[in-house]
């Protein structure tokens, strides 16, 4: 029977939000079956197996068997017998209690094809879902938790939405920054109770692409990721855990005809996966994710934030002695990689408003339960007196009975009214954020227009987003060269917009989903609140005695605490609030300097090439400004942003253009005088134009952190006769 996981420290000694973890490493070893000839895994105890390998029939074959024989050992080792059950005990249950204390789990099955992967993880899947359902009906708090679901296979190398098979494949993107990628328009459910999440299973399994294999008939030809995500809300924010459960392919021998390319591509994922699994185990500091879209996504399983386990699938046939060998071998190396297991909080930004309007609301709920008490103390001792004389102790009894139940359920209200406003301040921060991502891909679209001219020009439809798209396809009737553009960047803008269309779609339709919800639970907190004013009301004509008094100016001790809490997180958003803006100011002073700088470089590189010369005062404007970008260089330490930057006015430039005009070649000397004073020289000017260009480029690039703004000559060709 699985325990209860609510508790945080049940299953991790450690009290520290970031610890350092070995992965887990289990093999589970399946049952013989008849027609596979002899058995040569052996389990010899919860921790070790024995491969027999091939005996050495020149020499004594007992002797040499002892000596060739391996032993393996692992955190656990399930032998043939062992049940689902057992399994997810061991393995499963303690990341499922992981999950909903915001703590994110993976286990992947790993091993051939038929080595019984798909067996043990459909059987971890439904248990650690009921589980899950169990533990949250079972917890204080049901309410506060959300459970979604999303499951996908990637197959062929495309990915596909277990949950809606019917969409095509599904991008996957990198989001920037260290962050894992993500799976463009993957459908995400809110799991509702266990048997709806059995249905959601049983739909995504029946969509997973199955075929036969030498050794499997029924055998999973893609990658099965199952991700369920719990969020809770807690007081400072949502605290959301993730568990991950993986059916990886089996890896199989060059097969049937049909099946050489998806076998390619399982091999590929694999065989990249095994990269990574030598690359962590080894400490390397460069680990390559990036040559499959698995080990792309595994990137958090392995060496990320996860506590993960992996259960290596070896079948004890001598048939498959090659196979196992090789799961044994990589499931060791595994056993090496270090994860740095970290509790996920998303912080609630809220705005500073939204902290001033609660605290105010309970500073009032305060006043209002003191002066009750007040009002209370002032009747006098003996009216208490005569009061408590005239009543029978059974009456006293049910006074007494009947004042605990009151108070219990004023506390209870209170809760539910903190629940109920945190709720209203969630989705008040949700909706800003929504807003931002429809800003977001508002911007995208202006992009993407401007870069085709239609920004300011009148797109022609009639309310219609579609026909916006269609423009792109030349549908509009402007010519492409009219609106700029080569055809792979045609493509490339159709997709963009097609995407930014479909997000802004699906960013609108949350927002409607969110401010539904909003009115809901606003609708509930006036309930709660009605019903919190109807028991004070009740309480002046009841208090009279020293513990229900004691009691009341508890709870009002308990709302004050509160809301200082509230008052210092309201603080502390606050100024994070104000760190994002700034930070996202300064992104886009970056992005207008870069801009600046490109448009600056190409104006100074026409003179140049043109022989126009330039007033003194503009000069000298131009020296300020390359003084000033040369000064950033060595002043900037955000790595992100590495902003191309004009070539500094340095020794070496002046070396260069000195060199190129003292040959007699140079046509921008700094040495020329007064109105005729020649910018400081980008870059020497060979006479053979290809010199030029390669001079150039090399020289720009150097300063350069994107090739794509390296700026070359004009040919002589293409230059005015004089
Ligand atoms: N521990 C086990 N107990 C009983 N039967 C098992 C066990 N493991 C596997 N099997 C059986 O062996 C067969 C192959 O197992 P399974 O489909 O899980 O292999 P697999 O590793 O997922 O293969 P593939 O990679 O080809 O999908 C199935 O019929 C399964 O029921």
């Amino acid at each position: 029977m699985t325990q209860s996981i609510l508790n945080p420290d049940k299953f991790h000694s450690s009290g520290r939000s970031v610890s350092e973890e070995k992965l887990m490493v289990a093999v589970r070893v399946r049952p013989l079956r008849g027609d596979e000839g002899p058995r040569i895994v052996h389990v010899v105890s919860d921790k070790m197996l024995v491969l027999e390998e091939e005996a050495d029939v020149r020499r004594d074959v007992l002797r040499q068997r002892r000596v060739n024989d391996k032993h393996y050992v692992y955190d656990r080792v399930f032998g043939e017998d062992s049940t689902q059950e057992d399994v997810y005990e061991v393995i499963c249950a303690p990341l499922v209690g992981d999950t909903l204390n915001g703590i994110a789990g993976a286990i992947f099955a790993y091993g051939a094809t038929g080595a019984g992967k798909t067996h043990t993880m459909s059987g971890l899947m439904s248990r650690a879902l009921n589980h899950l359902f169990t533990s949250i009906s079972e917890s204080d708090d049901t309410d506060s938790f959300d459970v979604k679901l999303s499951y996908i296979e990637i197959y062929n190398e495309n990915i596909r939405d277990l949950l809606n098979p019917g969409a095509g494949p599904l991008e996957l993107r990198d989001e920037g920054g260290s962050g894992p990628p993500v799976v463009a328009g993957l459908s995400e459910v809110r799991a509702l109770d266990a048997s709806h999440v059995a249905e959601l299973l049983a739909r995504g399994d029946r969509s997973r692409t199955a075929e036969p294999t030498y050794a499997n008939q029924h055998s999973s030809r893609g990658h099965a990721l199952l991700s369920v995500s719990v969020s809770k809300t807690v007081s400072n924010g949502i605290q959301r855990g993730r568990l991950f459960l993986i059916d990886l392919a089996g890896s199989e021998r060059a097969g049937l005809r049909a099946r050489r390319l998806e076998g390619a591509h399982i091999n590929r994922s694999l065989l990249a996966l095994g990269n990574c699994i030598m690359a962590l185990s080894g400490g390397a500091r460069y680990v390559n994710y990036r040559d499959s879209k698995l080990t792309r996504l595994l990137r958090e399983v392995l060496g990320g934030r996860c506590r993960t386990a992996m259960v290596a699938h070896v079948s004890p046939a001598a048939t498959h002695r090659d196979t196992t060998r090789s799961t044994l071998h990589y499931a060791q190396r595994a056993s090496a990689i270090t994860n740095k297991v970290e509790r996920e909080l998303i912080e609630t930004p809220m705005h500073l408003s939204q902290y001033r309007n609660v605290i105010h609301e309970l500073r009032d709920e305060i006043a209002r339960l003191k002066t009750k008490m007040k009002d209370d103390r002032s009747k006098s001792r003996d009216e208490q007196l005569k009061i408590n004389e005239v009543l029978s102790k059974e009456e006293c009894e049910e006074k007494s009975a009947h004042l605990k139940s009151l108070r219990e359920s004023i506390v209870s209200t209170f809760k539910q009214q903190m629940r109920l406003r945190r709720r209203l301040m969630e989705l008040d921060s949700h909706l800003l954020g929504l807003a931002l991502d429809a800003e977001r891909q508002h911007a995208a679209i202006s992009h993407w227009e401007a870069r085709f001219n239609r920004l300011y020009k009148p797109i022609s439809f009639t309310g219609s987003r579609l026909s916006t798209q269609q423009s792109y396809r030349g549908g509009t009737g402007a010519s492409s060269t009219a609106s700029g553009g080569s055809g792979s960047e045609r493509a490339e803008a159709e997709v963009a917009v097609e995407q930014a269309w479909a997000e802004l779609a699906a960013v609108e339709r949350e927002q409607e989903t969110a401010r539904a919800e909003r009115l809901r639970i606003e609708r509930q907190l006036e309930q709660v609140r009605l019903r919190g004013a109807q028991l004070e009301q009740e309480l002046p004509a009841h208090i009279e005695n020293g513990p229900e008094r004691e009691v009341l100016s508890l709870v009002c001790r308990v709302h004050e605490l509160e809301a200082d809490k509230l008052a210092l997180q309201g603080e502390r958003a606050a100024r994070a609030h104000e760190l994002r803006r700034r930070d996202l100011a300064l992104q886009r002073r970056d992005a207008q300097r870069r801009l600046t700088d490109e448009i600056i470089t190409r104006q100074r590189r026409a003179l140049e090439e043109y022989g126009i010369g330039v007033q003194q005062d503009l000069a000298q404007l131009y020296e300020l400004y390359q003084q000033e970008i040369h000064a950033s260089t060595y002043t900037d330490s955000n790595d992100y942003y590495t902003p191309y930057r004009l070539p500094p006015i340095s020794l070496s430039m002046s070396e260069l253009a000195w060199s190129e005009s003292s040959s007699g070649s140079g046509r921008g000397s700094s040495s020329g005088s007064g109105g005729d004073r020649r910018l400081p020289q980008l870059a020497p000017t060979p006479r053979p134009r290809t010199r030029y260009s390669q001079a150039s480029a090399t020289t720009l690039k150097r300063y350069s952190s994107d090739d794509s703004l390296v700026i070359t000559a004009p040919r002589a060709s293409d230059r005015a006769a004089p």
